[in-house]
């Protein structure tokens, strides 16, 4: 007989204990809890909802135990619990009953009494304690780091660095796109049913349909990746390189784009994601696509024999700074010298892959980052290193503005001579 499931509330203290042991995603680790428990969708949904509502707001759950617990130091296990009994009462709104009690269940002997009565105070307090909230300093009400919020105040403004971390606070719309390289055409009234985006190829749903996702019919797409697709326009018969192409979504756009004629080549460093982006191929009937692993820092441009290609893409490793919605810890992972290590990658990068470029070819750089450190820093120093290139176009999707994933993308040419 096998071991019964443990509850979500269970299994959310154990990844956020791994989380805060190591160095891999949060989303990484629910993934990884789900599939080792065959959790329900439903399971792994509220396994997501309680894991993100607490990473997303540690610093305020934080403000909140010091007033609970007169400031008092919590051992591990006891803190996240605590952590995980707040955020349940007084962020996602999840019946005391349940959240109390269950939460209460999860904490050792000893420690039961402590985590009952602060989870209660919490519950009795509610009114005062998010009145509160609201008198704290943005870095502890919105849950970033102070500096963070300085990088973005000089690079944009105080006000919009603020509608950046207001954005991040909320959980992310599902967005997906409509796969018509599909041979069997969806029925147009189920389409008609979707809610559209300014893209018609994109739209949003409350819930992936999973029918459809399994059969290839969609994809889990936000409407911000197609910012690099659509400046870099692939033609039916082009000869096209996506570098850093897996898990592949923006290559099967590009694959629909061209009709499924050409020939693509989607490298990618890491065969764990190059194998995950052969599978998304396989179910969405990209067909032009060759995946060999390709790790950008390491290889040259003789890699590919001397071919040459029309149209570039190059869908840079960055900071995320534009995904923090769905990826909620990283405001914690990030480091103010991170950003200049990774500009470092996305220029050595961007240094190999150029000369495999045809005189007349275009290229595209682009990020998930809002930062212009990684955007148009490196596109400038890039031009720079190399004269025969010259800078099209930038376009770019901010969050607050635009109400989807944050991107930026470099539309770049080499003369035909
Ligand atoms: C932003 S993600 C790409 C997302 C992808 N274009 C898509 O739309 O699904 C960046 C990718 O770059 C890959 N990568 C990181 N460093 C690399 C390198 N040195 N050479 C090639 N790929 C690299 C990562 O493994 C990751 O899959």
């Amino acid at each position: 007989m096998s071991a019964p499931t443990p509850p979500a509330r269970a299994l959310a203290l154990q990844v956020l204990l791994d989380w805060e042991r190591g160095e891999t995603y949060a989303q990484d680790l629910i993934e990884r809890h789900a599939t080792r428990h065959q959790l329900a969708h439903r399971d792994a949904a509220l396994l997501q909802t309680l894991v993100f509502g607490v990473l997303r707001n540690i610093s305020l759950l934080d403000s909140w135990l010091d007033e609970l617990c007169s400031n008092k130091r919590l051992e591990t296990k006891v803190h996240w619990l605590l952590r995980l009994g707040v955020a349940q009462l007084l962020i996602l709104e999840m019946p005391p009953h349940a959240a109390v009690n269950e939460t209460v269940s999860l904490a050792d002997g000893k420690a039961r009494g402590l985590v009952n009565a602060v989870l209660r105070r919490a519950e009795r307090e509610r009114t005062e304690l998010l009145s509160f909230a609201e008198s704290l300093p943005p870095h502890d009400r919105l849950s970033h780091p102070d500096w963070l919020i300085e990088r973005w105040s000089k690079q944009y403004s105080e006000q919009e660095a603020l509608k950046l971390c207001e954005w991040n606070q909320n959980p992310a719309s599902t967005y997906i796109r409509i796969n018509r390289l599909h041979p069997e055409p969806l029925d147009q009234a189920a389409v008609a049913n979707l809610a559209t985006t300014s893209n018609p190829e994109f739209f949003r749903v409350e819930t992936p349909p999973r029918d459809w996702l399994a059969a290839g019919r969609c994809y889990v797409q936000d409407p911000s990746t197609a910012v690099a697709c659509e400046l870099l326009a692939p033609q039916p018969g082009d000869v096209v390189l996506d570098a850093c192409a897996a898990p592949g979504g923006k290559t099967a756009y590009l694959a629909q784009m061209m009709g499924n004629k050409g020939r693509i080549i989607a490298t990618d460093a890491m065969p764990r994601r190059v194998k995950r982006m052969e599978e998304n191929f396989e179910r969405l009937h990209v067909t032009i696509a060759e995946t060999p692993a390709v790790d950008w820092t390491k290889a040259t441009a003789a890699v590919f024999g001397g071919l040459q290609f029309d149209r570039i893409l190059i869908d840079a490793p960055c900071s995320n700074t534009g995904v923090m919605r769905r990826r909620v810890d990283v405001r914690w992972r990030l480091q103010p010298w991170f950003f200049k290590e990774m500009t470092k990658t996305q220029s050595t990068i961007l240094d190999a892959v150029a000369p495999l470029l045809k005189p007349g070819g275009s290229l595209v750089y682009s990020t998930c980052s809002l930062d212009h450190e990684e955007n148009e820093e490196v596109v400038q120093a890039f031009l720079q290193r190399h004269p025969a290139l010259r800078l099209k176009e930038t376009r770019s999707t901010l969050p607050w503005r635009n109400q989807v994933d944050g991107a930026f993308a470099a539309l770049i040419t080499k003369s035909s001579r």
